[in-house]
């Protein structure tokens, strides 16, 4: 049965914006001295606490999140519904520290199958086989009929903004290694299809809005780099919800269509002095500091006017103005505790100094690997933020609260209490993005296709109707 009347969307604030960010973490068994175990076993292990709290491996979390494993026995949390840039950067922080949470339970699983050893999970986009994973964004849009022109005029910023918010990483060639902006750059094929296998997109364009499709897109932008650094999420994410009001303002950006996008994000991505130039639909040539550059300025335009000031606006435009500047100047020792690809550099460059060694040396590989380990003791980065040597945007008790509370603003606050009050009743129950189920004889569900609607009393039915 389905429970009442689905309500009108509230009508809010356009400003106002549902956000989303799901990442899928490496995952490493090192056994030196154990029989081989698949991923997928590894994997099956892992979940194996996951399994017996929701008797699935594909599970909905009390704080509104999704946790499961995908294709390639890769562990993936989707962060509830947020709506702003500060309280997504505490909950995509909060699903490193749940997925770091089942480790020590799927070791111990492994040790009693008779295989002892390390479960490593890595908030990174590339094995060392040099498989890509992702990073996905999303942004809830309104709908209107000219979506995909529309979301074309950001490529050229997608493309470029790797500058700012790459995550960096070592690329080894036959000739010799260099450092590079993005680990994500080499695995894009075009700017905008539907397809995630045959070819990656830099937005997807698969019409899934999880809410009224009448009024709602979701836009997919999978092009992103995996940031732990909260200042580098916070500036990706922030920096692509101004420019979308713009765009939904129906005002206008800078033309900047490029020529190549998949040629255009290869080159930025491989020249770190930042001099490369690509070439525009128009034949002008530019850098991708001229590029972000001029994304910025039309962001400064708007100020005070569709974009209004806040601090967390200061905070995205402060660092995508040092960001942009670090790369013109060469000097990345402004955003070298903020911006991930400089963080990371620095890091590199020190123990290669101190090592002696070639920036191709293995040593220098697993620093890399090293640094994306989610583990709090053992994560390179997360020693070097435990140091104070990265810059914050999130409290740890922001981070804490996360892992266990959903968004109070949003969809998912309904959500988390329906998940919360299933467990404790013993129902049987599913839920997905837009529904609410209690499974069994007598089923119910609720159909919660506006995402913005934090209170909603067919949930209080359903709630009640557990505690019966
Ligand atoms: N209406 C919405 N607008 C924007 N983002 C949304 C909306 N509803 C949900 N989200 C976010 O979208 C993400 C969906 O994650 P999920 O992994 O389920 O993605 P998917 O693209 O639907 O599926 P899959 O990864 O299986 O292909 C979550 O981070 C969620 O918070
Ligand atoms: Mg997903």
């Amino acid at each position: 049965m389905m429970l009442g009347e689905v309500p009108t969307p509230l009508d809010v604030d356009p400003r106002r914006r549902i956000l989303g960010l799901e990442t899928e973490f490496g995952l490493h068994f090192d056994a030196p001295n154990a029989r081989a175990v698949t991923p997928e076993e590894v994997a099956g292990h892992l979940f194996h606490s996951v399994v017996e709290w929701g008797r699935s491996s594909n599970v909905f979390l009390t704080n509104g999140a999704r946790l499961y494993i995908d294709v390639g026995a890769h562990p993936e949390y989707a962060t509830a519904e947020c709506d702003s840039v500060t309280q997504l950067v505490a909950h995509d922080k909060a699903g490193e520290r749940i997925v770091h949470d089942l480790v020590a339970r799927g070791e111990a699983r492994l040790r009693a199958a008779g295989v002892e050893g390390s479960i490593y999970l890595y908030k990174n986009n590339t094995d060392s086989a040099g498989n890509s994973y992702g990073c996905h964004e999303n942004y809830l849009v309104r709908r209107r009929a000219d979506f995909k022109a529309f979301a074309s005029l950001l490529l050229p910023f997608f493309v470029s903004r790797q500058i700012v918010t790459g995550s960096g990483c070592i690329t080894r060639t036959p000739q010799g290694a260099h450092y590079s902006f993005s680990p994500r750059a080499d695995h894009m094929w075009e700017g905008m299809s539907s397809a995630t296998t045959r070819s990656r997109p830099m937005i997807n364009t698969r019409d899934e809005p999880h809410a009224h499709a009448d009024l709602y897109r979701r836009m997919h932008v999978i092009v992103g780099d995996s940031t732990m650094a909260e200042p580098t999420t916070m500036l990706k994410v922030g920096a692509t919800d101004l420019l979308l009001r713009i765009l939904e303002a129906r005002l206008r950006l800078p033309e900047l269509a490029l020529a190549n996008e998949m040629q255009a994000i290869r080159t930025i991505a491989h020249d770190v002095t930042g001099a490369a130039t690509v070439e525009l639909a128009d034949g002008r040539h530019m850098t991708a500091a001229d590029l972000q550059e001029s994304c910025l300025e039309a962001v400064r335009d708007h100020l005070d006017g569709v974009i209004e000031r806040t601090d967390e606006v200061d905070a995205i435009l402060d660092l995508w103005e040092r960001g942009v500047g670090a790369v013109r100047t060469q000097d990345a020792s402004g955003v070298d505790t903020e911006i991930e690809w400089a963080i990371k550099r620095r890091l590199i460059e020190r123990y290669r100094d101190r090592l002696g060694c070639a920036l191709d040396d293995p040593r220098l590989a697993r620093l890399e690997m090293a640094y994306h380990d989610v583990s709090p003791s053992r994560g390179v980065f997360n020693r070097l933020q435990a140091d104070g040597l990265v810059k914050r945007v999130v409290s740890e008790q922001d981070i804490l609260n996360a892992q266990t509370q959903p968004p109070a603003t949003t969809r998912a606050a309904l959500r988390g209490r329906f998940v919360t009050a299933a467990l404790a009743s013993g129902h049987d129950y599913t839920v997905d993005w837009v529904h609410l189920k209690i499974s069994g004889t007598d089923p119910r569900t609720v159909l919660l296709k506006d995402p913005f609607r934090n209170v909603d009393e067919r949930v209080d039915v359903l709630l009640a109707a557990l505690d019966g």
